[in-house]
């Protein structure tokens, strides 16, 4: 029987191309997949990560970036605990869509949702959004902030170590139970959490990014990974 303390959902969404996809692989699967397709509706992957000594799943869903599939996706949003919003660093357009989708998680996400920005591709040269200009961005809408690349696995283990971290912090903080779907909850997996935050934490406020969160010990966590292709689109 499986044992965990917690089960996250966590919802990767963003312009189509800037990587989404390629962060769950590498996180999930520890690789950088070759000619990696366009998402069709929502995947999700599963892996089991220990934080803090507590075995946590997190459910992670990986949504696709084409247009035409928003009504798919959009409906992924309301149960997530976390929303990672992906931009490429070296794509101006994917950042200055960015008000656009915290446009659509304001109308479809949990008021109270974690949100991360992550600006993705740090190994190309050809950067066209500065770091400070995504830290500010992040920082005016109070979400938490990290560069990363998948196909160098910068920053990969961390965004999504920390995501748990944070949210094991703000289930403990309500009760352990109202904030996170515990193991009990587990069997009737409903899609309507309530989601307890108080707000982004003083320390989210302070530093606006992963960093700070205390964790980096947990790189070589045993995970259980699993793979669930639920492609509901076509
Ligand atoms: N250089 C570099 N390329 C990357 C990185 N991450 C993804 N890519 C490339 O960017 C392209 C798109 O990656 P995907 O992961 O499919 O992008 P996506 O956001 O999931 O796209 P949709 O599924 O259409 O929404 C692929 O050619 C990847 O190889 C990265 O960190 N660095």
């Amino acid at each position: 029987m499986e044992d965990y303390k917690f089960l996250f959902k966590i919802v990767l969404v963003g312009n189509a191309g800037v990587g989404k996809t390629c962060l769950v692989r590498r996180f999930t699967q520890g690789l950088f997949p070759p000619g990696q397709g366009a998402t069709i509706g929502v995947d999700f992957m599963i892996k089991t990560v220990e934080v803090e000594g507590e075995k946590i799943k997190l459910q992670i869903w990986d949504t696709a970036g084409q247009e035409r599939f928003r009504s798919i996706t959009q409906s992924y949003y309301r149960s997530a605990h976390a929303l990672i919003l992906v931009y490429d660093i070296s794509c101006q357009p994917t950042f200055d869509c960015l008000p656009d989708w915290l446009r659509e998680i304001q109308e479809y996400a949990n008021i109270k949702v974690l949100k991360i920005l992550v600006g993705n591709k740090t190994d190309r040269h050809d950067r066209e959004i500065p770091t400070e200009v995504g830290h500010y961005f992040a920082k005016q809408h109070e979400m938490y902030f990290l560069e990363t690349s998948a196909k160098e696995a910068e920053n990969v283990e961390r965004l999504f170590y920390e995501i748990a971290a944070e949210l094991i912090d703000q289930a403990r903080s309500k009760d352990g139970s109202s904030a996170a779907t515990t193991a009990a909850q587990r069997q009737t997996d409903s899609g309507s959490i309530g989601l307890g935050f108080s707000s982004l934490s003083a320390k989210a406020a302070q530093s606006n990014c992963c960093s700070g969160l205390g964790l980096g010990n947990n790189d070589n966590a045993s995970g259980t990974v699993g793979s669930n292709n639920t492609s509901q689109g076509g």
